[in-house]
């Protein structure tokens, strides 16, 4: 089964990069979420990144205008149903997949294969609910999605290898490099990644260090690219909370706790970039360490 149609289900920061990289690949694209000004917002920057690329000579102008021509957008979830492969990126809540796969699910074409890009939950569990256990999966992308170059892809206990094969088929299409990950909490990143980003944090709230002082020390000392402060706003709080919760309740294991601090900056709504403070501030010129 040729795959020619994708659905992208969220058009947050991980949806827009998702449907970029698509589009760019040749795929048509329907893309869809709840809310008119998010389809717009997404549409809006993937014209922009793509502006970078073209102005870098990374790609040419006719590249760009196809890849925003095959882009389409949607409020309509049902729509989706249409699609040959469907990825789901909306908040990374159990509850909200949930619904989107039920509402889905009675529309959907009988090859359709069902994908998550959830960072964290179960693809096991997410596929039971389903119609179609053995063509469910995760395809899970990092962020930010046009530069990244690993998916991994995750199997559920009942997934086929022909639905395998074709996600994998459409990760070499995009260039970039499949890493296969068993179906256990957070999978092999994040499993990895967010502790680092959680202990980072109980750095920050037992005062062994301020905002800059952790984030230069791992950037200066550890070449990342980033502070894992500066790493976490960019990702999302309430995104690493979430995967935090996931390890700390499928692991059973205390060394997962999320830290109170990282609870607290999500309670009072600092998300990081994208709602315009976090462990920086955002609002002004530059970045202000909060801490
Ligand atoms: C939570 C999960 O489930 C999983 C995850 O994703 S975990 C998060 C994983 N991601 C990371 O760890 C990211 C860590 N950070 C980095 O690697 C780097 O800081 C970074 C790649 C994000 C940016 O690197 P940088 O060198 O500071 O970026 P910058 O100079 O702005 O851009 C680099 C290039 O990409 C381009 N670019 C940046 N953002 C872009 C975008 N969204 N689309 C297209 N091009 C983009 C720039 O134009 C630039 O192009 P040139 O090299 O041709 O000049
Ligand atoms: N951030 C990251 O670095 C990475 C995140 N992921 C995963 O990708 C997924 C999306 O994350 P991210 O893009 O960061 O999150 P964002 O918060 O940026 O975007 C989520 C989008 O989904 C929308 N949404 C919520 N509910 C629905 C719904 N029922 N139907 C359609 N759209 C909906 C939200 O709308 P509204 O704002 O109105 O609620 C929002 O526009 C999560 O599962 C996350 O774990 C994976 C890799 C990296």
């Amino acid at each position: 089964m040729e795959i020619r149609k994708i659905g992208v289900i969220g058009a947050g920061q991980m949806g827009n990069g998702i449907a970029h990289v698509m589009a760019l690949a040749g795929y048509d694209v329907l893309l869809n979420d709840i809310n008119r000004e998010a389809l717009d917002a997404a549409v809006a920057l993937i014209s922009r990144n793509l502006d970078r690329q073209v102005s870098r000579d990374k790609i040419s102008q006719a590249d760009k205008d196809a890849a925003m021509a095959r882009i389409d957008t949607t409020l309509t979830l049902t729509d989706l149903g249409q699609t040959d492969l469907v990825i789901e990126a909306a908040t990374e809540r159990e509850t909200v997949k949930q619904a989107i796969f039920d509402e889905l699910g009675p529309h959907l074409q009988p090859h359709t294969i069902l994908t998550s890009n959830t960072s964290s939950i179960s693809i096991t569990r997410l596929a039971s609910r389903t119609d179609r256990p053995e063509r469910f999966m995760g395809f899970h992308f990092m962020n930010p999605v046009p530069l990244m170059q690993l998916v991994e892809l995750i199997r559920g206990i009942a997934t086929d290898e022909p639905t395998y094969k074709a996600c994998l088929g459409v990760v070499e299409r995009l260039g970039k490099t499949a890493a296969s990950a068993e179906d256990f909490p957070a999978f092999i990143v994040n499993r990895i990644l967010v502790p680092m980003i959680n202990e980072a944090v109980y750095t920050l709230y037992e005062g062994v260090g301020n905002v800059k002082s952790i984030d230069e020390s791992m950037k200066l000392g550890a070449n990342h690219p980033m502070g894992p402060l500066e790493l976490a706003d960019f990702i999302g709080l309430d995104t690493c909370l979430a995967i935090m919760n996931v390890l700390h309740d499928g692991l059973a294991d205390t060394k997962y706790r999320p830290c109170p601090l990282l609870v607290k900056y999500v309670e009072a709504g600092w998300l990081g970039r994208k709602s315009g403070r976090g462990f920086y501030d955002y609002r002004g010129e530059v970045p202000v360490p909060t801490r």
